[in-house]
């Protein structure tokens, strides 16, 4: 395919995801409906859709509208691209600009400050302008581009140095992360990690780099009674069994569906993780890790769809929500134990805020407290560790 012609394909997708169609499946039909495609292509394609998802406020400014076709041309203004060779109608090129959109595309390009805010939803805007203080601007501009990808090392299968061999022998280029001794950032050859045997054989996981500076300050330790609350995929867990593999842990879900996979991550990293069904759960725990369900804001250049789905009711709820996983969790936690809450959010009312809450109300100690953006090199995310003192 031309790149004219991926632009056109991205217009067609983004007209389906306008439409309501989640952008992964219509990225995937449109996939099984053009057979000539190879690889390279149908990555540039995804390429160009999840930069417009992630940058829709600003790309619809400088490309005239919501419209795929306006949304695309936004991104070749921003990306500079040749607009008159790539709208020239020819082959499967985009339709050629009318005079109208000429016209608009000729303006003066808005400043980047301003650009960047219009790519947070509205009404969400002024609460991150006031929990990032000095730090808004150069988030908000980080969070318009790629989310790098990073890999965890398990530690328990061999070192940094002998992963970044082992991948690089597959054609995986990696750096050391200075977030974590863990982290590994993938530069080359991301498409090729969960093929790889490094990948199959648990040497590395799939994993942000805040989140394993986070799972690196938890004190977990040999013979220890882990709950990780919910689990989920089990990837907090798999991290915490990586540091301490003599630690009992134990993954639950209040879905057990989707806590299929722990078995197979698990034997994959050589980790002992049981799950337990809700219900079930034990008391007296030494250590409670509540990865609590959020917004995601933190995430958001991943999951760009997510940002512009979430309404101020929805938020509110999920504080809800994690005030009383909070209280539910920490009543499992023993005498002299730790609860670790952590979410992969921005926003304090998710953050700080719930533990300013639990704290008040309980008398529980905060040990420590960390707030990542992705000024820090990860993703944006929040770990807290609380101490019950009685
Ligand atoms: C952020 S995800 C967990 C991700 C996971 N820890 C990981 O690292 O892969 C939050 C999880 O909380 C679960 N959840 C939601 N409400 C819950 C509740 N009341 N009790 C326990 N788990 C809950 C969701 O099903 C979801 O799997």
């Amino acid at each position: 395919m031309t790149p004219a012609a991926r632009l056109a394909a991205a217009i067609a997708i983004l007209e389906q995801v306008r439409e309501g169609a989640p952008a992964e499946r219509a990225l995937t039909n449109w996939g099984r409906a053009s057979r000539f495609a190879g690889s390279g292509d149908r990555a540039a394609v995804r390429d160009h859709v999840f930069d417009v998802l992630r940058c829709r406020g600003s790309f619809a400014a400088l490309g005239g509208g919501e419209s795929g076709r306006a949304l695309v041309l936004g991104l070749a203004r921003a990306q500079g691209l040749d607009i008159a060779a790539l709208f020239t109608g020819e082959g499967h090129a985009p339709a050629p600009l009318s005079a109208q959109e000429a016209a608009r595309l000729a303006q003066p390009l808005p400043d980047e400050g301003t650009l960047a805010d219009l790519d947070w939803p509205d009404w969400l805007r002024p609460q991150l302008q006031a929990d990032l203080g000095a730090a808004y601007a150069a988030v908000s501009a980080r969070m318009r581009a790629r989310a790098p990808v990073f890999l965890r090392v398990n530690l328990a299968r061999g070192d940094r140095a002998a992963a970044q061999a082992a991948l690089a022998l597959e054609g995986i280029a990696t750096r050391p992360d200075p977030l974590a001794e863990t982290a590994l950032e993938v530069t080359g050859g991301a498409r090729r990690v969960q093929a790889s045997a490094a990948y199959r054989d648990g040497l590395v996981e799939l994993q942000d780099a805040a989140s394993q500076a986070a799972i690196a300050q938890v004190p977990v330790a040999a013979g220890m009674r882990v709950l990780d609350y919910c689990a989920g995929g089990g990837g907090k867990a798999l991290a915490l069994a990586a540091r301490a593999p003599k630690a009992r842990i134990e993954a639950h879900d209040i879905d057990p569906g989707r806590m299929r996979d722990i078995p197979v991550r698990a034997a994959r990293a050589g980790a002992r993780i049981s799950t337990v069904a809700p219900g079930r759960l034990g008391r007296d725990y030494d250590l409670v890790l509540v990865d609590a369900p959020c917004s995601g804001s933190g995430t958001w250049r991943r999951t760009p769809e997510a940002k512009w789905r979430l309404t101020p009711e929805r938020l509110a709820e999920l504080c809800t929500l994690q005030a009383q996983i909070l209280r539910a969790a920490a009543a499992r936690v023993a005498p002299g134990g730790r609860l670790l809450y952590m979410t992969c959010s921005l926003l304090d009312a998710e953050n700080a805020a719930q533990v300013e809450a639990f704290v008040r109300e309980t008398g529980w100690q905060v040990a420590e407290q960390r707030r990542f953006t992705p000024l820090d090199g990860g993703d944006g995310f929040f770990a807290a560790q609380l101490e019950r003192r009685d």
